[in-house]
C-alpha cells in the first residue's frame, strides 16, 4: 500500500471533519496525517487520540516531509502562513486551501512560480463521508497529485472539479448552505417539540424527512415537480407553501447566498 503524507495547517472544525472523512474510507492509500494549529494544544491532543494523527508544534518541520499540505485555517491567516511556506514548499508537493474566497490563483500568486495548488470547498458533512466538495486545480498540478487529492475527496463524500470562478459563486451553495439547512431543521424541530413530541423524536422525524427529500432530489427529479407531488390540490401543504411564498422564501434564500459569497470574497487577502 502506498503511504502519502498529508499535513493540515489549522486544526479547527473543517480540518476535523476532513480528517474524520479520510479515516472512514478504506482506499488504496495509507494516509500519514500530521496536524498543526495556532495555539490550541488540547485540540491537537484530541485529534491525535481520535484519528491517529501526529500533532506538530512547528508545521515548518512537518512541511518538508509532506506530499500534500492542506491549509485549513481562516482566510486572514493565509497571508502570513503562505509567506513562510513559500520558503519551504517543494516542486513535487501539492498545496491545497479550503479557505472561502482564497481562489487557486490567489494561492499560487503567493507561492513560488509553478507550485502545484488546488482550492477546495468542502462542507461539514465530510465528517460522515457525505460532503459535496468543489475542487479547482491550478494548471501545474500533476496527474499523480490530482489522483491523490481525488482519493482524499472520495473519503469526504462526492466531489466536483470546476473552475475557480465557479467555486467563488458556489461557495454559499455547498460550503455554507448546510448551515441554512440546519436552521430550517431547527425551526422544524422547535415546531415538533412545541406541538407534539420530545427532542429525540423530533430529531429523527426531521432528519429522516430531510434525508428522504435529499434522496428524491438526487434521483434526478426537479424540486418543482417534487413540490407539486407533495402538495395535493386544494390540500394542506398548499396552505403552508402560500405562507412561504408570501414571505418571499426563495428571494430571501438568494439574498443569503449573495451575502455569503460577497463576504467570502471580502475575507480573502488581496492578491
Ligand atoms: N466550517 C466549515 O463548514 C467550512 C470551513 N471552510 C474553511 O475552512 C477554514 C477553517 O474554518 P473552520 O475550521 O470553520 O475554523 P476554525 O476556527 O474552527 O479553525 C481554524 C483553525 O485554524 C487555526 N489557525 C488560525 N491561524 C493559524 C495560523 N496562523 N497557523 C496555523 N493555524 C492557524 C486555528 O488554531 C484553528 O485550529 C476557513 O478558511 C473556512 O473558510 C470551508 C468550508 C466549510
Ligand atoms: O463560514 C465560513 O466562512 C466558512 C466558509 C464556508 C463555510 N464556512
Amino acid at each position: 500500500m502506498t503511504t502519502v503524507h498529508v499535513l493540515f495547517i489549522g486544526a479547527g472544525r473543517m480540518a476535523r471533519a476532513m480528517i474524520a472523512g479520510i479515516r472512514r474510507r478504506q482506499g488504496p492509500i495509507h494516509w500519514d496525517i500530521s496536524v498543526a494549529n495556532h495555539q490550541d494544544s488540547a485540540r491537537l491532543t484530541e485529534l491525535t487520540t481520535t484519528f491517529r494523527v501526529r500533532a506538530q508544534t512547528d508545521w515548518r518541520t512537518a512541511a518538508e516531509q509532506a506530499d500534500i499540505i492542506i491549509l485549513a485555517m481562516p482566510p486572514a491567516a493565509h497571508q502570513t502562513v503562505l509567506e513562510t511556506l513559500s520558503h519551504h514548499v517543494l516542486p513535487h508537493q501539492l498545496v491545497a486551501s479550503v479557505a472561502a474566497g482564497i481562489g487557486v490563483s490567489g494561492l499560487a500568486s503567493k507561492l513560488p512560480e509553478g507550485t502545484q495548488c488546488a482550492w477546495l470547498m468542502p462542507n461539514i458533512a465530510a465528517a460522515v463521508g457525505e460532503s459535496m466538495t468543489l475542487c479547482a486545480f491550478g494548471d501545474t498540478v500533476t496527474a499523480d497529485n490530482r489522483e491523490k487529492l481525488a482519493e482524499i475527496l472520495r473519503g469526504l463524500g462526492q466531489y466536483h472539479v470546476c473552475t475557480e470562478t465557479q467555486v467563488h459563486h458556489l461557495t454559499a451553495i455547498t460550503g455554507s448552505a448546510p448551515a441554512f439547512a440546519f436552521q430550517f431543521a431547527e425551526a422544524l424541530e422547535q415546531a415538533a417539540t412545541a406541538l407534539a413530541t420530545d427532542e429525540t423524536t423530533a430529531r429523527l422525524l426531521v432528519g429522516q424527512m430531510l434525508l428522504g427529500s435529499a434522496k428524491l432530489l438526487l434521483s434526478g427529479r426537479p424540486p418543482e415537480e417534487l413540490t407539486d407531488e407533495v402538495a395535493t390540490p386544494g390540500g394542506a401543504t398548499a396552505a403552508g407553501l402560500s405562507v412561504l411564498t408570501e414571505a418571499q422564501f426563495k428571494t430571501r434564500v438568494m439574498d443569503a447566498i449573495e451575502a455569503t459569497n460577497q463576504r467570502a470574497r471580502a475575507l480573502a487577502p488581496e492578491t
